[in-house]
Order: structure tokens, then sequence, then C-alpha cells
């Protein structure tokens, strides 16, 4: 089955979905989890300095005997520290996770560079067009982070990667729209979060419901996982998810082929979700 993948600002395009090395695996050898991925389909591999692990990325990696051509890579820029330049940064990276680029670079939080962001992003400019980076990005940023770096520079981030699902959709109202019009694909972390971090909300009968619906049509299982995720990609929003199970790395790469959910469940998911506001990471971006 072929990856679905969106276009990004830069010409290039990302698979829509992509296996997370944070969270569940911040600090801990990510290698097994990400043989099961790759193994199992999984093409995009979302690491980060901060993880602590792109070494073991790396390894997964150089073991799968995948062309590098067929893998997309992203990792994320921590704080530079000691002299430290972004690409001096990426080039450690580079070195743990044992490729000569990666496809997507990332600043990880707007908070790890205050002040500097027009600077830093200068600098994101010059490994992408060194090659170090094929693409490069923003995560955790607020419009006003946007507005620090964008005036001056000369390529547009190519994604901001944010935690987002139906309960942060009134939050998030206004830098999705800001993003969008800029033609700054957003990645979603966190998607999950109304079934794994917030039960008892008011989601959970929807859910179960429009589980109950797709299962039916799809003649096969369909868990409430997958209609989160499935409702992002509807919305073209690249989903980052992550699992310790290879039932559920299975499920996740299954989404794009199922139903689609129709425009009424979609209206239900999001006028639901907006009655309730949970932001599991980053609490910075409420301030
Ligand atoms: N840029 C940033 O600042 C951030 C980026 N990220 C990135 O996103 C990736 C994914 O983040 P994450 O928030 O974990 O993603 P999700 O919200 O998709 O959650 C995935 C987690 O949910 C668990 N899960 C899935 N289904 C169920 C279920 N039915 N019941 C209970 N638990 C379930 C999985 O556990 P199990 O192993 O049991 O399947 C897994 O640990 C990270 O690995 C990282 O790469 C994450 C946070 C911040
Ligand atoms: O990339 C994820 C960064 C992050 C922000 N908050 C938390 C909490 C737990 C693990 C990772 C993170």
């Amino acid at each position: 089955m072929a990856t679905l993948t969106f276009p990004l600002n830069d010409g290039t395009s990302i698979p829509a979905l992509a296996f997370g090395t944070g969270t569940a695996l911040y600090n801990k050898d990510a290698r097994d989890a990400v043989t099961t991925a790759i193994t199992s389909g999984f093409v995009h591999l979302d690491g980060a300095q901060m993880y602590g692990n792109e070494d073991s990325l790396g390894d997964a990696i150089v073991a799968s005997g995948k062309p590098r051509e067929s893998l997309y890579i992203t990792t994320k820029l921590t704080e530079l520290k000691n002299g430290a330049t972004v690409k001096s940064a990426l080039q450690e990276s580079l070195r743990k996770l044992k490729v000569d680029y990666v496809n997507l670079f990332l600043i990880h939080m707007p908070t790890h560079h205050e002040g500097r962001l027009k600077e830093v992003w200068k600098q994101m400019e010059e490994v992408k067009k060194e090659g170090l980076a094929k693409s490069i990005g923003v995560s955790n940023f607020r419009i006003k982070d946007f507005e620090e770096f964008l005036p001056e520079a000369t390529i547009k981030p190519a994604v901001n990667q944010i935690e987002f699902h139906p309960y942060l959709l009134k939050a998030s109202e206004q830098l999705l729209e800001y993003t969008t019009k800029l033609g700054i694909r957003t990645e979603s972390y966190g998607g999950l979060t109304p079934i794994v971090r917030a039960r008892g909300g008011p989601l959970d009968p929807v859910l179960a419901k429009i589980r109950e619906r797709l299962e039916k049509t799809a003649g096969k299982p369909v868990s409430e996982g997958q209609v989160l995720s499935k409702w992002l990609l509807q919305k073209e929003i690249v989903v980052v998810t992550t699992s310790s199970k290879p039932e559920r790395v299975k499920e996740y790469l299954d989404v794009p082929n199922l139903p689609d959910l129709s425009p009424e469940e979609v209206a239900e998911i999001e006028s639901t979700g907006k009655k309730q506001h949970t932001r599991a990471f980053c609490q910075f971006l409420d301030k």
C-alpha cells in the first residue's frame, strides 16, 4: 500500500504518519520500538536531541537495512549550550542517527531560544542550504514566536509540530488560521490525549459511537485511537504517535485505509471537543 503523504511549502512531501521516540521512550533505548515500527511499515521517524535516544534510533535505522531515501527522518534542536551552533548541534545528531542528512529539522521549543529566534532561524536556513536538513520547521510555536523571526526569514518554516486533538481545537483556532495562511503544515503530537490522558470527557460517547459505525462499515475491528487519527488525517494534519505494542503500530498504519468520517461525524467531534480544554504538554502555550 502506498504511503500517504502531504505536500510541504518547500516543494517536498511528508509521510502523514510518524512514529515518535519521545514521551514513553524519553531517555530510553528506542531501538526495539523503532525496529517494530519500520518492519510494520512506518517510514517517518520522529526524534529529538532532547529525547536522549538519537543513537538508538540511528541503530534501528541502520539495522533496518532500508535505503536512506525510503525513510523520512525528523529530529529537533534543543537548547544551544557551550558555544554550540545550529550546525554543530545538527552534525552531532547526524552522527548519532548515522545518516548524512535529516528530512526535517525542527526548533523544538521557542522557549529554548528566548530573544534569539531571528539568529537561530538564520542558522536553520543555513543548514537547509547546505543540505544537512531537506526541510526546516518549528515545534510548539505561538503566533508571537512566528512574528519574532518571520519578517527577516528568507525561508518559511515548513511545519509547526504542536500538541493537537479535539480538546485543543478552541485554544488552537487562531494559531491554525495563522499557520494555514502561511502554508505551514501542522503536525500533531499527543493526538490520542482524549482517550489516553483525558478519559471521562464529553468526547467519550461520541468516539464510541463513531468507532462502532466505522467498524461496521469497514468490516474489521476499529479503535477509538484510529477514529482520532482519522479525524486528524482528514484535516491534512500529520499524525505523530507512538506505541510499545506491535498490534497498535499496525492499527495506526491502517488508518488511511479506513472509511472516511462523514461530515456530520467530523462536526460532532469538533463541536464536542470544543467543550473541554486539555493540554497535556507544554503549558506555556496557554499563557
Ligand atoms: N514536539 C514536542 O514537543 C513533542 C513531540 N512528541 C512526539 O510525538 C510522539 C507521540 O507522542 P504521544 O503524546 O505519546 O502520542 P499519542 O497521543 O499518540 O499517545 C501515544 C501513547 O498512547 C498510548 N495509547 C494508545 N492507545 C491507547 C489506549 N487505547 N489506551 C491506553 N494507552 C494508549 C500508547 O501506549 P502503548 O505503548 O500502550 O500503545 C502511547 O504511549 C512522541 O514520541 C514524540 O516523538 C510528543 C510530545 C511533545
Ligand atoms: O517532545 C516532547 C517534549 C515534551 C514536553 N513535555 C513533555 C513531557 C513528557 C515527555 C516529553 C515532553
